[in-house]
């Protein structure tokens, strides 16, 4: 038995799935784990290597993919970003319900495999916040930020799709969205506890 259903986030850069989920496996460490992602793009101040992504070089990150080591992987922002399988049985080992933070096309990709996760999108109030948000992080240069607000628009349309996504949720207020993906998750949460009470 594989466990607990993992749980994807998508959405664009700078819509708060980072600040979402690091909030969800902060109040529920025994329940949730991350799936730590590669990525071939420079760590930000304060990421570490291991908890955030494992940071490799392309020829790396390649070769790994080329060897099949890789459930998904893709091109995003001039970067490449991938989920690799150790990372997403590291978590489910634990019998922790796996969260994936990937773009659209990982979306895409994962839905050809059998890992049959809940969807979640999480998206900007609009884009006008959503560039203040990605400015006021302080994390991007010019053409790394107009990338993602390019991405970004591509990402909001995606979410439309018919039957992409299980949950989309607007991140307009923090605690109201915080609130809102809780309780998406409650019935896995209380699964997963029932469990490890049994
Ligand atoms: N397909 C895929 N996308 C990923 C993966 N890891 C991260 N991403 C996505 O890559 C995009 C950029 O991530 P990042 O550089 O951390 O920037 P941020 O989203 O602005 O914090 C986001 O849309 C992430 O969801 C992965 O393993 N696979
Ligand atoms: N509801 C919110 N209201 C205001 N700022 C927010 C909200 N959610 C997230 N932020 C801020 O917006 C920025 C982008 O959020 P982040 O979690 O990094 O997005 P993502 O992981 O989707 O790229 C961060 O600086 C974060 O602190």
């Amino acid at each position: 038995m594989a466990g607990p259903r993992p749980v994807v986030f998508s959405g664009p850069s700078g819509a708060g799935k980072s600040t979402l989920l690091k909030k969800l496996i902060k109040e529920h460490d025994n329940v949730f784990g991350f799936s730590v992602s590669h990525t071939t793009r420079n760590p930000r101040p304060g990421e570490e290597n291991g908890r955030d992504y494992h940071y490799v070089t392309r020829e790396k990150m390649q070769a790994a993919i080329d060897n099949g080591e890789f459930i998904e992987n893709a091109e995003f922002s001039g970067n490449l970003y991938g989920t690799s399988k150790a990372a997403v049985q590291a978590v489910q080992a634990k019998n922790l319900i796996c969260i994936l933070d990937i773009d659209m096309q990982g979306v895409k990709n994962i839905k050809k495999t059998d890992l049959n996760p809940i969807y979640i999108s999480i998206q900007p109030p609009s884009m006008d916040i959503l560039e203040k948000r990605l400015r006021d992080r302080k994390t991007e240069s010019e053409e790394s930020l107009q990338k993602r607000l390019n991405a970004a628009r591509v990402e909001m349309e995606f979410s439309k799709e018919p039957g992409m996504f299980d949950v989309v949720i607007v991140n307009d207020n923090l605690d109201d969205a915080y609130g809102r993906l809780k309780q998406t998750l409650l019935e896995e949460i209380n699964k997963v506890n029932k469990a490890k009470t049994s």
